[in-house]
C-alpha cells in the first residue's frame, strides 16, 4: 500500500489540499484497515500512471464488515428520520466544502474533464440533500378497512443492511444516490467501489467518519477485478445481506441476479443501455446539436443515459450532420486537468477496442467518417477522437450494443412510424431522445418510446428530483426521486381488529 508520503506528494502534485481526503485503506466498522501485502494499483487513465497502491480487502474483512452492517443496524433503524437527515444534511455540507478537491481525486483517476468531475461533485452532493429532505418524511398509511370493526395501518421500515455495488464511470454520484436513500430509509450499507476508482469513494468515507454516522453504518471495501467476482457473489449469497443495488453492465446484472436466487434478495440494478436519439424534421436543429453533443458525447460517451443512436428524419439530415461535425471540432481532448479540456480519455483498453470494433463494422458496411475515427495516439493509448459517422446501415452492430464511447452513429429515417419501430427494437430501455417543435408529437413520442426515461428537447435529463431507472435488459428500481427510498423499505401493513 502506498505510504503517507506518496499521498502527500500525490496531493501536492495535483494542488489537492485536503490531503487527508485520500485514503488508501479500508473504512471498516468504522475504523480504517491497511492491508500492505495485498494491494492493487490504481492509474490515471490518461496517462496510464500509478498513482497510488489501494488494499486489496481480505475476504474475511468484507465478512467483518458484513457482519458490522448488521450489529449497526439494529440500533441504526431506531433513529428517528429527522436524526439521519441532520446526518445527511452535514455530509451534504462537507461534500460540498470538499469539492474541488473531491472533484480532482475523480478526475485522477476516472479521466473525466475537471469541469464534469465538479459537476458531478455537485450532482452527488445533491442526493444527500435531497435525501435530507426525504428522510423525516417516510410514512405509513391509515387505509380504511371493507370491516368497520378494523383498521389498517401502514409502516415503511428499513430492509436492513444493503449491499453497494457501484461502476467506474460516476465514480462519486453512483455511491451517493444509493446511499442517500439507504441512510433516509436507515438502513446500513457495505459499498465495493470499481477497482478503477476506489479512491473517489474512500474520499466519501472520510467525510462519513467526519459528519459522525455511528461506527459500522457504513463500510468501504476496495478490491481488485479478480476479488470483485467473489465479493458480488458474496453479497448476492449472504443471509445478513437484505439487498443489492448495482450500477454496471447488463451482463454482470444478470450474473448478480442468478447468485441472489438462493437468498431472494431485493434487487435494484441500473444496467446497460441502447438508447434512441431522433431529430425530426421540424426540430430545433442547433437545439439538437447541443443536445447529442451533451448526451452522447457526455463523458466521452461513457455514460449509461448516452445515446447511443442518432435517427435524423431525412430532411434535416445532411444539416443537422454537418452542424455537428462543426459543433464536434470546437471540443478539446486532453488530460482532465488541463485547462480547456472538454473530453477526457476512455477508461481503458477495452474500452478503446470496443469504439474501434463498433466504427470498423459500420466502415465496413458502408459508413463514412465525417470526423474523428481514430485513437488520439499523441495524447496516450487511452485517447479516441470523438467521431461522427453518417450513413450508418441499419445492420450495423452499434445499432444494437451499447458503444459507451465517442461514437456518434447518424441513421436516416423517413417516417415517424418507422422511427418508432427502430428505436424500440431492442431489449435495453434506459433511457430515450428526440426533438421536435410539434407539442402534440412530444407526447405522442415520449408516450410510444420504451424506456424509462424519455428526454423530449433536451439532451440532459438527470438530477436528484428525476425517477431514475430503466425497463428490460437496462435494469429495475428506480433512484433518487420521492420514489428513491422505496426501494430500502419494506412496507409493513397492520390489522387491529375488533375495535
Ligand atoms: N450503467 C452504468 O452506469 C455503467 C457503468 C459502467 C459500465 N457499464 C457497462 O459496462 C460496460 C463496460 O464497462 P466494464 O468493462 O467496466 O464492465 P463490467 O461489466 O466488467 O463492470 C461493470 C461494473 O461491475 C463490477 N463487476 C464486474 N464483475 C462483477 C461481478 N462478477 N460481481 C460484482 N460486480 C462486478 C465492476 O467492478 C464494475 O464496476 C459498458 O459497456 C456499460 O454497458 C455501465
Ligand atoms: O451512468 C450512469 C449515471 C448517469 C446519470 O446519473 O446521469
Amino acid at each position: 500500500m502506498s505510504s503517507q508520503a506518496d499521498i502527500d506528494q500525490l496531493a501536492q502534485k495535483f494542488g489537492i489540499k485536503n490531503a487527508g481526503l485520500i485514503k488508501t485503506g479500508a473504512y471498516i466498522g468504522g475504523q480504517w484497515h491497511q492491508f500492505s501485502d495485498e494491494t492493487f494499483s490504481v492509474e490515471d487513465p490518461a496517462t496510464n500512471d500509478h498513482l497510488l497502491k489501494v488494499s486489496n480487502t481480505p475476504i474475511r474483512v468484507v465478512e467483518q464488515a458484513i457482519r458490522d452492517a448488521d450489529i449497526a443496524f439494529k440500533e441504526f433503524r431506531r433513529t428517528t428520520g429527522r436524526q439521519r437527515s441532520l446526518l445527511l444534511r452535514k455530509l451534504y455540507d462537507l461534500m460540498i466544502e470538499n469539492g474541488e478537491d473531491l472533484a480532482k481525486i475523480c478526475t485522477l483517476e476516472n479521466g473525466k474533464p475537471y469541469a464534469d468531475s465538479l459537476g458531478e461533485l455537485r450532482y452527488a452532493s445533491s442526493f444527500f440533500e435531497w435525501f435530507s429532505e426525504e428522510a423525516p418524511r417516510i410514512n405509513g398509511d391509515n387505509i380504511p378497512s371493507a370491516d368497520p370493526s378494523r383498521r389498517i395501518i401502514t409502516y415503511k421500515q428499513p430492509i436492513g443492511p444493503v449491499g453497494i455495488l457501484t461502476p467506474w464511470n460516476f465514480p462519486i454520484a453512483m455511491i451517493t444516490r444509493k446511499l442517500g436513500a439507504a441512510f433516509a430509509a436507515g438502513c446500513t450499507a457495505v459499498i465495493k467501489p470499481a477497482t478503477e476508482t476506489p479512491l473517489s469513494a474512500l474520499a466519501i468515507a472520510v467525510l462519513i467518519e467526519k459528519a459522525g454516522f455511528p461506527k459500522g453504518v457504513v463500510s468501504i471495501i476496495p478490491v481488485d477485478q479478480e476479488r470483485t467476482k467473489t465479493v458480488g457473489q458474496m453479497f448476492c449469497e449472504s443471509p445478513l445481506l437484505k439487498k443489492i443495488s448495482f450500477t454496471g453492465s447488463t451482463g454482470v446484472g444478470k450474473i448478480l441476479m442468478t447468485q441472489s436466487a438462493s437468498t431472494l434478495k431485493k434487487l435494484s440494478f441500473e444496467l446497460g443501455g441502447n438508447a434512441p436519439f431522433i431529430v425530426f424534421d421540424d426540430a430545433d436543429v442547433d437545439l439538437a446539436v447541443q443536445g447529442a453533443i451533451a448526451c452522447k458525447l457526455r463523458q466521452s460517451g461513457q455514460t449509461c443515459v448516452c445515446a447511443n443512436r442518432l435517427y435524423v428524419q431525412e430532411g434535416i439530415y445532411e444539416t443537422f450532420a454537418k452542424k455537428l461535425a462543426g459543433a464536434v471540432a470546437q471540443l478539446k481532448l486532453g488530460h482532465g486537468l488541463e485547462a480547456g479540456t472538454t473530453h477526457g480519455p476512455l477508461i481503458h483498453q477495452r474500452a478503446v477496442a470496443k469504439v474501434r470494433s463498433h466504427i470498423e463494422d459500420a466502415v465496413s458496411k458502408g459508413a463514412k467518417i465525417i470526423i474523428g475515427g481514430k485513437i488520439e495516439k499523441s495524447l496516450g493509448a487511452n485517447f479516441h477522437q470523438l467521431t461522427v459517422l453518417t450513413d450508418v446501415p441499419l445492420n450495423a452492430v452499434v445499432t444494437n450494443e451499447e458503444t459507451f464511447g465517442p461514437l456518434v452513429p447518424l441513421i436516416k429515417f423517413s417516417t415517424e412510424e418507422e422511427v418508432i419501430d427502430l428505436a424500440n427494437d431492442t431489449e435495453y430501455g434506459l433511457a430515450g431522445y428526440f426533438f421536435s417543435k410539434d407539442y402534440a408529437k412530444v407526447f405522442r413520442v415520449s408516450e410510444q418510446l420504451n424506456s424509462g426515461m424519455v428526454g423530449a428537447n433536451t439532451g440532459a435529463m438527470t438530477e436528484a428530483a428525476l425517477p431514475f431507472g430503466g425497463i428490460g435488459w437496462s435494469g429495475f428500481g428506480r433512484e433518487g426521486s420521492k420514489y428513491g427510498v422505496d426501494d430500502y423499505v419494506i412496507l409493513k401493513s397492520v390489522v387491529i381488529g375488533n375495535i
